[in-house]
């Protein structure tokens, strides 16, 4: 079974049954292929009788939301197991268990996550998390100071890097983010009533300035190892619980581009509120509530990061130059705000959408929520360098919502 190939059932169940300490001896497992990503094959197998069961992901060379024709590295899988055994070390239980990693069938065997939800899931559901923002708060701060120079060793950390060289995927995010929501591109996917939308993304040269600011980062900037996609989509929840997953876009970048994933998401759930909420009470209060979470992380995060950077920091000169550390998180504020607005534009006109939206059934709520996104977007990015709080960010949503009625 060893060479590449994609897994049937019955063989991701043998594979399963020879992880040791999980299944009983002789167990009747059962599989499923539960993959609903753009990107790779997922199995859940279990055993009915003990209520065992474990996650085999395994990465198909190609990707899978357009076909053959658009060949990608296996390489992912590897670069996905590492990134979650990092981020399980520097941020416990916030991960997956990884138990095994299989290098010639690109494959990862996991912790089974099935009590959780799928974050999406649960926003559109309406549901609150109490104790999420400070959970992705301590992910967030943990795995990115002590993967950065401030907070482990600054030649072992370009060593690592060597490991996170990621170019296919990180080109994925270059094109899709970066590039094709403010050009014609045939990546492109977006109705047709917001074609005067697309048609102002192509021709707004101001937002194209800071568009290619923020990539320049993208491209040149080896801050921290990024988990590189952390959507709502690659982020399970229980209320007392919070796991993120599918790391394989994982690279050193930028750390504002992992927050402002998080937050992007959030705003593009608030967006879609108009369909998800009963009514105008509980989508004021789900509003709010989603607002509240924004600020959250944003403030935790900045508490628990300047705690590490004077307590942990081995860079001698961060430690004593004046001034040096709000510098740096004015300026990490203003990246996450930045990276939040283009993740919300992508997801409304570039190849991969959210179901936050799309799900909308009626068009022309559907519409109306793409229309406050893109201007929540394109506030975010427009606004970026002049932003001092998180506040700017929340004030842009409220506007975004007051001004288009949502
Ligand atoms: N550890 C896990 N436990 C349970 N379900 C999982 C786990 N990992 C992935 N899944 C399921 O598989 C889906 C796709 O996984 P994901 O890692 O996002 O794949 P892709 O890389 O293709 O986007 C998830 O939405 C979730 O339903
Ligand atoms: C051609 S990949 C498109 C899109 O899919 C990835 O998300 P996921 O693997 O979580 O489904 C990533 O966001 C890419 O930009």
């Amino acid at each position: 079974m060893s060479e590449y190939h994609p897994l049937t059932e019955s063989e991701a169940i043998e594979l399963a049954r020879r992880i040791e300490g999980v299944f009983p001896q002789g167990a009747e497992l059962t599989c499923r292929e539960i993959g609903d990503g753009n990107l790779n094959l997922v199995f859940h197998i279990r055993d009915e009788q003990s209520g065992r069961s474990l996650i085999v992901k395994q990465a198909l060379p190609y990707a899978k939301v357009v076909g053959e024709s658009w060949p990608l590295t296996l390489d992912r899988s590897r670069i996905e197991s590492e990134a979650l055994i990092q981020e399980g070390r520097l941020a416990p239980g916030l991960v997956p268990k990884v138990y095994k990693y299989d290098p010639d069938l690109a494959l990862t065997v996991m912790e089974d996550l099935s009590d959780h939800i799928i974050m999406r899931s649960g926003l559109m559901q309406c549901r609150r998390y109490p104790l999420f923002a400070d959970h992705i708060s301590t992910f967030l701060a943990n795995t990115l100071f002590f993967t950065s120079d401030l907070g482990m060793n600054q030649q072992e950390k370009k060593v690592q890097a060597g490991r996170f060289i990621n170019p296919e995927l990180c080109k994925i995010t270059e094109d899709l983010i970066f590039d094709d929501p403010y050009t014609v591109s045939s990546n492109n996917n977006y109705d047709a009533a917001i074609e005067d939308e697309a048609e102002a993304l192509r021709t707004d040269e101001k937002l194209h300035f800071e568009v290619a600011l923020l990539r320049e980062k993208f491209l040149t900037q080896g801050q921290a190892l990024l988990h590189g996609d952390l959507h709502t989509g690659s982020i399970f929840v229980r209320e007392d619980s919070t796991k993120v997953i599918d790391p394989e876009f994982a690279y050193y970048g930028p750390m504002g581009f992992d927050i402002g994933a998080v937050i992007g998401n959030l705003l593009l759930n608030y967006a879609g509120q108009l369909h998800w909420s009963a009514d105008e009470a509980s989508r004021t209060s789900y509003r709010e509530y989603l607002l509240e979470t924004v600020k959250s992380i944003w403030t935790q995060f900045d508490r628990k990061f300047r705690a590490h950077w004077n307590e942990k920091n081995v860079d001698r000169l961060a430690a004593r130059a004046a001034g040096y550390q709000d510098d740096y998180m004015r300026r990490l504020l203003q990246d996450s705000i930045g990276y939040a607005g283009c993740k919300m534009v992508r997801r409304i006109v570039g190849l991969a959408h959210v179901a936050d939206i799309d799900r909308i059934p009626d068009a022309a709520v559907r519409e109306k929520a793409q229309r406050i996104a893109l201007r929540i977007g394109k506030a975010l990015i427009k606004g970026n360098r002049g932003a001092e709080s998180i506040d700017f960010a929340i004030d842009a949503a409220r506007e975004a919502a007051a001004a288009l009625k949502g």
